[in-house]
């Protein structure tokens, strides 16, 4: 998926703001989201006012040409550094300090030492914020093949079966569609339900366990992001209760997407209401993040966050409460931020407790 004519001029607007005369893309979903090409990690972009080349070497000489409508440079370190030298003498050349490691500044210093090195951080991952119509697209068929996994798997969540053997029935049937996990599979049983991320063992499910699934499909570079959490026989009513809250706080929270809003603000919509049940440090981590070319990207849905919601944001709403030896709860939407609003593109159904 090419999506790199907007994004560049939108990414030369942003270097003209910072005063820089030339970028060096080094992280790789930065790479891809101005390339389409597919193998980022194993590619570079450097970006001036009026040229953006893709740096990646001979094993993508074909697949480069194929994906990126980039002129392409195919060659391996230092001959990269050498080539990219020629236009920056005398340059101010932006690197990507949150992701750029110490040795492969240490790289550009030494290749490129005519050139003023400036640190800038999250200028593109700014740009991914607002998704194109393609990467909706992408995002949404992520989305809807979950949803249909999730249902296919469903009746497995029982007593007796293992988490682990649920995670694996969702691993398989995602890779049989073509695509794979986001990230690794949660599901979390019963007491194991206390942790957030607690990736599935060998507990077995019991009678009267919760059962938390946080599970996304990764599907042509785009990824998706939901949990549920689903009832096995009848929990006990302090579980049911916890549920019940959680609920609660994601609804409203949903029930306040719309652009303009701040991201911070809708936390506290969610923490306000789980505080009421009793429940405020028992929700243990953000109310969301964006979701594209990474499954944890910006905006950022947490208190400190100075993010602001804008239509073709896809943003994660996932309030939960994890009590220690006894349970936890997450119930997890994505949405894309819509001009009037929100549309919810998880369908998977919620529970009643
Ligand atoms: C390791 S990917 C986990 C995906 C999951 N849906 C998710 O984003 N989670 C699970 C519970 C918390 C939340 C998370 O990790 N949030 C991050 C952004 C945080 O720092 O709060």
């Amino acid at each position: 998926m090419d999506n790199s004519t907007g994004r560049l001029e939108q990414l030369r607007r942003a270097m003209q703001g910072a005063g820089v005369d030339a970028l060096w893309v080094s992280y790789p979903a930065n790479v891809r989201a101005l390339t389409g090409f597919t193998s980022p990690d194993d590619g570079k972009v450097l970006v001036t006012p009026d040229t953006a080349t893709l740096y990646t070497d001979s094993r993508y000489t074909v697949q480069a040409r194929e994906e990126s409508g980039l002129p392409q440079h195919i060659a391996r370190p230092p001959e990269t550094f050498k080539h990219a030298a020629e236009h920056l003498k005398g340059k101010r050349v932006g690197f990507e300090a949150d992701h750029l490691t110490v040795a492969g500044l240490e790289d550009l210093k030494e290749y490129w030492p005519d050139a003023e090195l400036v640190a800038l951080r999250g200028m593109i991952q700014g740009l991914r914020q607002i998704k194109t119509e393609d990467e909706i697209a992408a995002i949404r068929a992520a989305q809807d093949l979950a949803d249909q996994v999730f249902g296919e798997v469903r009746p497995l969540m029982v007593a007796g079966a293992r988490e682990r053997d649920i995670a694996l029935e969702i691993e398989m049937r995602l890779r049989k569609a073509g695509a794979g996990n986001a990230f690794d599979i949660i599901v979390a049983s019963g007491p194991r339900g206390a942790m957030p991320h607690g990736h599935a063992s060998a507990r077995v499910i019991e009678d009267g366990d919760l059962i938390t699934v946080d599970m996304g499909a990764y599907l042509n570079g785009y990824n998706s992001d939901m949990t549920r959490t689903v009832a096995v026989g009848t929990p006990s009513d302090e579980m049911r209760r916890v549920y019940n809250a959680v609920l609660e706080a994601e609804e409203a929270a949903i029930a306040a997407v719309k652009p303009g809003v701040r991201a911070a603000d809708l936390d506290k919509i969610a923490r306000d209401i789980l505080t009421g049940h009793g429940l405020g440090e028992a929700f243990a981590h953000s109310l969301g993040h964006g979701v594209g070319l990474e499954v944890h990207e910006g905006p950022g849905l947490r208190g400190t966050s100075e993010d602001v919601l804008a239509a073709g944001m896809v943003i994660t709403i996932e309030p939960g409460a994890y009590l220690p030896d006894v349970g936890g709860v997450r119930i997890e939407d994505l949405l894309l931020v819509t001009e009037d609003g929100y549309e919810v593109l998880s369908h998977s159904p919620k529970e009643t407790v």
